[in-house]
């Protein structure tokens, strides 16, 4: 942590000096995730932790010609330990993939564990960092290291992020492919949560309010089962890994420009959300503007047309139940 302030106080880029840490680093997300944050030049820091081959990942990504160092740790001599402290954003993509015919949830056996003792770390050696969770089932993952940072007495709901990124990618590309236009010109808003039907695509806000009712049934179910489209095509070796480490290195970068100070950063995010917890409903993706403290404003969702009424219907059933999960296994399994 010293080292860090002491980084802001006398360099000359003082509010853009920052130590990343990721979790997870060696895997198939981590890997490309590290290369994209090396690139990133407000990251000065960049610490790559995995139970094997971070070291090598680091020697390779340090090769790079920016100006950031890279270090890369195993759970020997601390590693997680020197990994995390002084982060000011730690990336989570820790944990095993689906493979064809498992859902997001089939994950929670082995992944809870892992995040949970990950966050665990976080609370201890970097209570401050901003925590951006990509580990499967996010719906579940996230309430886990919300509950693991309460026990300790660290939580900070404006720094807790479920990575819902690569949903929004999807969601422009798709419709652009649909439509015929450039995907960096249809944005799409897309709430919810990250899984199957908990993944709402917000598309009467689009530019294109009217698709035909089988185009726009389509579209909706392929944004909501995008993941398993790669799950399938990769045959048991994973799931999506570039096209995610390419959402992962936008989120970070937004974060990072939040934490600058940079004017509308707006991602949607998986976070702590007023929008339902009237109802019970504690976390919840919508946009999100973020700002030197992390999570700024929650936005609201908007007109929704009464078939986007009816999908969030359904997203806050599975929702309640994903969070009520993760939250459930920290009790039980603190
Ligand atoms: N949020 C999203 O949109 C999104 C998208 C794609 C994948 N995912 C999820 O991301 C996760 C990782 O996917 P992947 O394809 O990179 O998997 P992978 O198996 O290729 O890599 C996972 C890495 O995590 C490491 N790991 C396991 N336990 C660890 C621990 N305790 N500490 C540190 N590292 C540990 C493994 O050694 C491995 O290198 C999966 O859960 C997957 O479902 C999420
Ligand atoms: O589909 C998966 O299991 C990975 C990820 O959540 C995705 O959306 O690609």
């Amino acid at each position: 942590m010293l080292s860090t302030i002491a980084k802001r106080q006398f360099s000359s880029s003082a509010s853009t000096a920052y130590k990343v840490a990721v979790l997870g680093a060696a895997g198939g997300i981590g890997q490309p995730l590290s290369l994209l944050m090396k690139l990133n030049h407000k990251v000065t820091d960049l610490a790559l932790y995995d139970i094997r081959l971070a070291p090598g990942v680091a020697a390779d990504v340090s090769h790079i010609p920016t100006n950031s160092t890279v270090t890369g740790y195993t759970p020997e001599d601390n590693g997680l330990e020197k990994t995390l402290t002084g982060a000011d954003l730690v990336i989570i993509p820790a944990g095993v993939p689906r493979k064809p015919g498992m859902t997001r949830d089939d994950l929670f056996n082995t992944n809870a564990s892992i995040v949970r003792d990950l966050a665990k770390a976080v609370g201890d050696y970097s209570p401050s960092a901003a925590v951006a969770i990509i580990s499967n089932p996010v719906n579940s993952t996230v309430p886990i290291v919300a509950e693991v940072l309460k026990s300790k007495g660290v939580y900070n709901p404006k720094k807790l992020f479920g990575v819902t990124t690569l949903d929004v990618l999807r969601a422009s590309r798709f419709l652009s492919q649909v439509q015929g236009t450039n995907p960096a010109s249809e944005p799409v808003t897309v709430v919810g949560g990250h899984s199957g039907v908990t993944i709402v695509p917000l598309l009467s806000q689009s530019k294109h309010k009217d698709l035909p009712k089988d185009t726009y049934d389509a579209l909706v179910h392929r944004i909501q089962f995008g993941g398993d489209e790669v799950v399938k095509a990769k045959d048991g070796a994973g799931s999506a890994t570039l096209s995610m480490a390419q959402a992962g290195a936008r989120f970070a970068s937004s974060v990072l420009n939040g934490l600058a100070g940079e004017n509308d950063v707006v991602e949607p995010s998986f976070v702590d959300s007023p929008l339902f917890k009237d109802e019970g409903i504690e976390f919840f993706s919508s946009k999100v503007t973020l700002g030197p403290e992390g999570v700024k404003t929650i936005h609201g969702l908007g007109e929704l047309s009464a078939a986007e009424e009816e999908m969030i219907t359904t997203a806050k059933e599975t929702l309640a139940k994903n969070i009520a999960k993760g939250q459930e296994f920290v009790k039980q399994n603190p």
